[in-house]
């Protein structure tokens, strides 16, 4: 275990030059508080989750100290909102502060949200809300403890700065790590000013740095695409499988390393909606629930074209072909193991689409519905799910149909219970969990927000005495309006 000043900084991306960011200072925030850090991100940079309680804690994430050799910097980038190119990106309220080497000798990347203006601010006032830091600090937590690739989150530090939305609020900053900040933006953004050499650069410095595999093959280029494609297909099959929709697939949210990335007015889902659209200012629902499959796969079409200089087209055509194919695949394979089903059948597709819209006609939890089929042998599991459908001769077909399935499928029950409750979680983070803890934190109490995340890092479990925390919405949390200004 490390004290804080004994990180060791090697900063490869700020070494690329100022070309790819800008060098500025955090603005600190007034009166710097810690709300909530996570031991597990801690962690990953080898501190002792007592160092939080420390008051240098809040005071570094809070952009009052900084190690000396750290490099704060704002990166530049553009992309793709909601279809239409926006070339004036970057990072107008975040700085990469460095690159930490851990003593497992992997990078990763501390990065400020909220630190204050940089030359990419544009009209913003470069902070981030107590609200939306935590919005961002529970999930990336919470889906990385459910195995789902993430960028990760130290802490929040809260402050008494007031920062103007639709109301007046309280600046915070959110510490986020992840192996790399570079986004399919970042490839647009030198793609389409025309700067041949950089993209090169840049390029050849994601190979190096974080797709070493692919160098050695005969086209590097083609080999990065077709290992972006593969992640993003696991990806998203994971964000489908459990119920996860994110809100705002831009080019400039979607990570190189495909790892989820950007927490705005995400969901998961309460009840099973394919139509959800948990953005509140996406009206046509370019990025509800079902539209993410074919979204990402258009991201991925624009990560191409910036990468045509490198790559013949017809090669990046054919691996975006694969994209589907390997999305099935990866969502079959966990909608089966959902389902406790430890062999792959003909049907087994249609199975899973049966159900699915058989929940969506019913509103059922989707959570929910999971964790109690693997509770009890299938028939009886199967019972008590059935008072809550609409459809009951459509669910007692799909049931006889499972029943009979999962016979073939062998095994004892108390496998099977052991299999379906290590991928069907208890817990997971309901929009109307995260309101509470917002608003007791906005009151200045910060034990909701840390209770609740140590529930949802262990969302598998069983947890006596948290249950309330695995309940459906009550009606006040069903269809919340999650402010876009964050
Ligand atoms: N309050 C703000 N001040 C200045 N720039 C902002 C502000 N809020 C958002 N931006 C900028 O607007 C763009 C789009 O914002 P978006 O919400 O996607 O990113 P973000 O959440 O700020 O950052 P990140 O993508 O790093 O998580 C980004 O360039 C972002 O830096």
């Amino acid at each position: 275990m490390k004290s804080l000043t004994e990180l060791t900084f090697d900063n490869r991306f700020a070494r690329l030059g100022d070309a790819f960011s800008t060098e500025v200072a955090p603005e600190p925030i007034a009166e710097p508080r810690l709300v909530v850090a996570s031991p597990a991100a801690m962690a990953v940079l080898d501190l002792d989750p007592a160092l939080a309680e420390e008051p240098v804690f809040a005071e570094l994430f809070a952009g009052h100290k900084l190690w000396s050799t750290a490099a704060p910097r704002a990166m530049v980038y553009s992309g793709h909102q909601f279809g239409v190119y926006n070339p004036r990106l970057g990072d107008g309220r975040g700085l990469l502060l460095g690159e930490v080497l851990n003593d497992a000798g992997e990078h990763w990347d501390l990065h400020l949200k909220g630190a204050g203006q940089t030359p990419y601010s544009r009209m913003g006032d470069g902070r981030a809300v107590l609200r939306s830091s935590i919005r961002e600090f529970l999930a990336s937590e919470a889906l990385h403890a459910l195995g789902i690739p993430t960028s990760r989150a130290l802490c929040v530090t809260g402050s008494s700065t007031p920062v103007w939305r639709e109301k007046q609020e309280t600046a915070a900053m959110l510490l986020r790590l992840a192996p790399s900040h570079v986004r399919f933006g970042h490839f647009e953004y030198f793609y389409y000013t025309g700067q041949a050499e950089q993209l090169k650069t840049l390029g050849e410095f994601v190979l190096r740095e974080y797709f070493p595999d692919c160098l050695p093959q005969e086209q590097p280029y083609a080999a990065l695409f077709r290992e972006v494609v593969e992640r993003n297909a696991a990806l998203i099959a994971q964000w489908q499988a459990y119920g996860f929709c994110h809100g705002v697939m831009n080019t400039d949210n979607m990570s190189i390393l495909g790892i989820t990335f950007d927490y705005g007015p995400y969901a998961f889902l309460d009840d099973f909606d394919a139509r959800h659209i948990c953005n509140h200012s996406d009206d046509a629902g370019r990025y509800s629930f079902s539209n993410q499959v074919p979204i990402a796969h258009w991201n991925l079409a624009a990560l191409a074209q910036a990468l045509t200089p490198f790559v013949e087209a017809d090669s990046l055509r054919a691996t975006l072909a694969l994209f589907l194919p390997l999305y099935q695949a990866h969502y079959l394979d966990l909608m089966r193991r959902r389902l406790g089903l430890s062999s792959a059948e003909d049907g087994d597709e249609e199975r899973v689409q049966h159900l699915l819209q058989l929940m969506q006609g019913s509103a059922i939890d989707y959570t929910q519905f999971f964790r109690r089929l693997g509770a009890d042998a299938p028939t009886e599991a199967l019972a008590s799910l059935r008072e809550d459908f609409v459809d009951l001769a459509g669910f007692d077909a799909w049931a006889a149909d499972y029943r009979a399935r999962s016979a073939r499928d062998g095994g004892s029950q108390d496998e099977r219970r052991a299999r379906m409750h290590a991928v069907n979680p208890k817990y997971i983070l309901r929009n109307y969990l995260a309101q509470q803890a917002i608003e007791a934190a906005e009151r200045g109490d910060y034990g909701p927000v840390r209770e609740l995340h140590a529930v949802l890092s262990r969302p598998f479990d069983e947890q006596p005495g948290r249950e309330p925390y695995a309940e459906r919405p009550p009606d006040w949390g069903k269809h919340l309006a999650i402010s876009c200004s964050s």
